[in-house]
């Protein structure tokens, strides 16, 4: 096993008597994408603030490529950092602002690289309190990507966004993995980690419930088959359920097969499903499985 980009064992974050971080323990590997998840005020943001260097922790071990994040000089140049809110100067211009924090980060590259990334170019000479919240975001992205970093903390990038940017994000994101940047990710879209994360940690009031693939999180999951049945319809060759609007639900490990079982029926009693509908399980479902 190589070693871990970042390991944080048995973190504990306590604000006055609130404890919101506990004996949280996880890794991430070279060159994968991470996705920390989790419920409103589970900790994710405080966590990730720790590993960042801008917090300490109540007790705990963390390394960032073998070091203590608070070892500025060994760790930042390696690392890039899109925050939730960002912090820039309102009366800097876009480019001045990619080459304040650029030289920051001791890293080199070319501003108009990164604003063209973001598609901001346009914007290079236009003032940061006049961006919009959506160019805010991409201005943000564009100083944590600055001289490539080894490693990326994007939390909720495309918070924001509209579809062409959140395209654009994720396509930059996708050559950065391909040059074997690891990526840190936490967000509330959950398709977007479902679609890209390695694995994913689920934390819920301040603790690591579980973490796994995606497969790994799901697997323990029924599938949903629904739909409507026109009145009179012949008793169903499988168990079902009813919602409460009168659709019909299955619920099934085995996808595929119950489909094609319900779908021989139909066809053999010349039944016509409405709003027929079948899915996956999803994390959104596993989320539901997390008490408030
Ligand atoms: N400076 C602070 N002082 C006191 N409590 C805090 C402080 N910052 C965060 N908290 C509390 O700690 C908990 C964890 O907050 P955190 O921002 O880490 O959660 P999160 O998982 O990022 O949430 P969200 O998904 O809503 O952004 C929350 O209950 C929050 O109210």
């Amino acid at each position: 096993m190589p070693t871990p980009v970042i390991a944080v064992e048995k973190l504990n974050l306590r604000y006055g008597d609130f404890h919101a971080v506990r004996d949280l323990s996880f890794e991430v590997r070279p060159g994968e994408l991470y996705a920390l998840l989790g419920t409103n005020g589970a900790g994710k943001t405080s966590t990730l603030e720790i590993v960042e260097g801008h917090r300490t922790p109540t007790s705990g071990a963390v390394r960032v490529f073998g070091h203590s994040p608070r070892d500025r000089a060994a760790v930042r140049p390696r690392m890039g950092i899109m925050l939730q809110e960002s912090g820039f100067s309102p009366d800097l211009t876009v480019a001045e602002s990619v080459r304040l924090i650029g030289a920051l980060t001791r890293r080199d590259d070319d501003a108009g690289r990164v604003l063209d990334i973001v598609g901001l170019t346009r914007k290079a000479d236009t003032v940061v309190a006049q961006l919009s919240g959506g160019e805010k975001r991409r201005l943000d992205f564009a100083t944590a990507v600055y001289g490539n970093p080894e490693l990326l903390f994007l939390d909720e990038p495309t918070t924001g966004l509209d579809i062409q940017s959140r395209d654009a994000l994720w396509e930059a994101v996708d050559r950065l993995r391909e040059n074997g940047t690891t990526i840190v990710l936490t967000t509330h879209y959950l398709e977007e980690a479902q679609q890209r994360a390695d694995r994913i940690g689920l934390m819920h009031r301040g603790v690591l419930h579980r973490e796994g693939t995606v497969g790994e999180l799901t697997r323990s999951l029924p599938s949903h088959i629904r739909f409507r049945l026109p009145a009179a319809s012949p008793a169903l060759p499988l168990p079902s359920a009813a919602a409460g609007d009168g659709t019909v639900v299955v619920e099934t490990f085995t996808l595929q097969k119950d489909l094609h079982l319900l779908l021989g029926w139909a066809h053999d009693h010349a039944v016509e499903f409405e709003d027929l509908s079948a899915g996956a399980t999803g994390l959104d479902d596993v989320f539901r499985t997390l008490d408030r």
